[in-house]
């Protein structure tokens, strides 16, 4: 495990773009696996300033997503892909057929959790960005999921449900229900990379760092990952010597 201590939130959110930009721009990786939620946004904001600095194309890249929404439309602006398009996408020119994330409209969301399992799997992600709930979840693989888990459908932990309800109008507008990658589908990305960010983070990310690699906490299992970088600020390592 590779540990980078950020000062803080900027700090972060610009060591984990030029980490990520030299991916694209030196190896030019061929998948990249993106996330949701609060902590990426800033770094969203500053690979955006470094591709749009030297005009770097990505029409080559194919993007995944670890997860999404059950019964939020594309166009529903809470869904994880009209986040994707608000903050990263509308920026840059990977062509829409080339931005995968599972469909959460679907009418067979089990089906849909298959075909997305082994559209990820044939792809293979080359380096995954990860971000981590104060419940220690990755994706949305919730404490008890298991390490062996495959792309599915889950029900969301009331707790995340609860930290989620902030970028909703009311607590009861948050789905219940979501298709996320699983853990061993994330596990098998070549390279990782995880964002934390604030003291909400601190407890957590202590686990994933210092604590018994157990399914209570699904983030320890990245102990066991080959190539992972945590980059994370101050507050977040708070808790870690
Ligand atoms: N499904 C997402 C995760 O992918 C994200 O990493 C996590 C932390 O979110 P935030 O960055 O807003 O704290 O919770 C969400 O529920």
């Amino acid at each position: 495990m590779k540990i980078i201590k950020a000062a803080n939130y900027e700090n972060m959110s610009k060591r984990a773009a030029d980490l990520v930009y030299r991916e694209l721009k030196e190896k030019q990786i061929q998948v990249l696996g993106l996330a949701t939620g609060g902590t990426p946004i800033g770094f969203y904001q500053e690979i955006i300033k470094e591709i749009q600095r030297d005009s770097l194309s990505l029409d080559w890249l194919y993007t995944v997503n670890l997860d999404e929404y059950i019964g939020l439309s594309p166009d529903h602006r809470n869904s994880y892909h009209a986040y994707m398009k608000k903050h990263f996408f509308q920026y840059v020119d990977i062509p829409l057929e080339q931005q995968l994330l599972p469909d959460g409209m679907s009418a067979d969301p089990d089906k849909e959790a298959k075909r997305y399992e082994k559209l990820v799997e044939e792809l293979g992600v080359d380096l995954q960005i990860l971000g981590l709930g104060q419940n220690g979840h990755i994706g949305f693989n919730e404490p008890g999921s298991s390490f062996k888990g495959k792309t599915s459908v889950v029900d969301l932990a009331p707790s995340t449900i609860d930290a989620n309800a902030r970028f909703f109008e009311a607590e009861e507008e948050v789905p219940k229900q979501a298709i996320t990658m699983g853990i061993a589908t994330i596990m098998r990305s070549r390279k990782i990379i995880l964002l934390a960010s604030g003291a909400e983070k601190a407890e957590a990310l202590k686990e994933v760092i210092t604590g018994e690699v157990t399914e209570k906490i699904p983030g320890t299992i990245l102990q066991q990952h080959l190539d992972i970088t945590i980059i994370a600020d101050k507050e977040a390592l708070s808790l870690v010597e």
